[in-house]
């Protein structure tokens, strides 16, 4: 084997420990380090393409349908003969199934057959979210991020970081992001559905905390997209009267029910009045000028209401030293494009009282919600 240390050859060797002792030597890392940190390298280059693309691909041939549907772990034999899949490709097939239940979206099981045992795949916690026509399901969220479009995005980082104020999505798109949904109706309704998809998870937390929305008669959310969150809410409060408040583009075509009401407007310039203001994943998207601008806006919105004014903000608080470390990864990866992309933020418990502060309140309490998002209320 050569050995090459900043490009100079310094000698042919097969051997470990000479591999050691010149590393040594050179006062650089040791020849262990040097493996694992080749192996830690090539896991994020190949997972790349391959962790999302897996999973675009699993739900693109229904893998989690037809698994739900199949009522218990299904061998690979059946699974290749339902997805008609040529000879030639099952062992690719196999490949990617393997690495899908490596990576936590599918379950190796054993099962048995009379004299048999064959090894079958079933669906964990992360795929049962895969699965079509559920009610909670974020097939959605996937469609719409594991677009091209928004993918190729990335590839722009470098211009970005040298292109003063603009965001990654100006660099990339060559507009901001809600000017590329309005005129890309495609775009608009898929990143529509995902948001909605992913606030059918409120359903299952608003039932943890009924009691932030005691006494609260009337309600606005903004940024509310296309209402899932205030049609759960309404299905929960129904004497809570909710106008969902977003740009128009997303709410033209929708009509409402008795309690549920449809405006379109810009959260700059003003937003209606109402005793609650609900805000679910709209601050992270904008920088700290923009979000005390909104958050004036609702505290104008609720001026008026006394005691049960109140602005409730569902977003990430980043936790370092409490959460435990994968969730915290999906924190910081939430920042990382909020900042890059949006020029928003994920913000730590310190941040958000700032923010609070500045924007003129009061006080605030935060509450766990689900895992990745908490509850901040927050006091005019
Ligand atoms: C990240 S999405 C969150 C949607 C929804 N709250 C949810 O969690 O499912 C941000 C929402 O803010 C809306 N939005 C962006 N700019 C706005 C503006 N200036 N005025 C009102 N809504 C706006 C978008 O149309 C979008 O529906």
């Amino acid at each position: 084997m050569n050995l090459y240390i900043k490009g100079e050859k310094v000698r042919n060797t097969t051997q470990n420990t000479d591999l050691h002792q010149i590393m040594a030597s050179n006062n650089v890392l040791k020849a262990s380090e040097i493996f694992e940190g080749q192996v830690h390298l090539y896991k994020h280059l190949y997972a790349h393409a391959v962790d999302c693309m897996s999973i675009k691909w699993m739900i693109e041939l229904g893998i989690p349908d037809i698994i739900h549907n199949h009522c218990q772990p299904i061998s690979l034999p059946k699974l290749v003969s339902i997805l008609q899949i040529p000879p030639s490709k099952v062992r690719g097939v196999k490949s990617l199934l393997r690495y899908l239940a490596h990576n936590g979206f599918l379950q190796i099981v054993r099962v048995h057959h009379s004299t048999e045992e064959n090894e079958a795949f079933s669906l964990t916690p992360a795929s049962h979210l895969l699965v079509k026509g559920t009610d909670l399901c974020l097939a959605p969220m996937v469609e719409a991020f594991i677009n091209p479009s928004m993918a190729h995005t990335w590839s722009h980082l470098k211009k970005w970081t040298y292109e003063d104020d603009l965001t990654l999505y100006d660099v990339s798109l060559g507009s901001n992001f809600w000017d590329f949904l309005s005129k890309n109706p495609a775009m608009n309704e898929s990143f529509n559905e995902a948001m909605a998809s992913d606030s059918q998870m409120i359903n299952l937390a608003l039932r943890g905390c009924k009691w932030v929305f005691e006494g609260v008669e009337t309600i606005v959310d903004v940024g509310g997209g296309t209402g899932t969150t205030a049609k759960a809410i309404c299905d929960a409060f129904p004497n809570v009267k909710c106008t969902v408040f977003d740009r128009p583009q997303v709410v033209e075509k929708l009509s409402g029910t008795k309690n549920l009401t449809y405006v379109g407007g810009d959260m700059f310039e003003s937003i209606p009045k109402a005793d609650a203001v609900l805000l679910k994943w709209i601050l992270h998207d904008w920088n700290d000028e923009d979000c005390k601008k909104i958050l004036e806006n609702c505290k104008e919105a609720i001026s008026g209401k006394g005691e049960r004014g109140k602005v409730i903000v569902i977003e990430a608080v980043i936790n370092e030293g409490q959460d435990e470390q994968g969730l915290t990864g999906v924190k910081l990866l939430m920042d990382v494009q909020m900042t890059c992309l949006n020029n928003g933020k994920e913000r730590t418990e310190e941040e958000w009282k700032k923010l609070v502060v500045e924007a003129g309140f009061q006080s605030y309490k935060i509450s766990s919600f689900t895992r990745c998002l908490s509850l901040i209320q927050i006091y005019p």
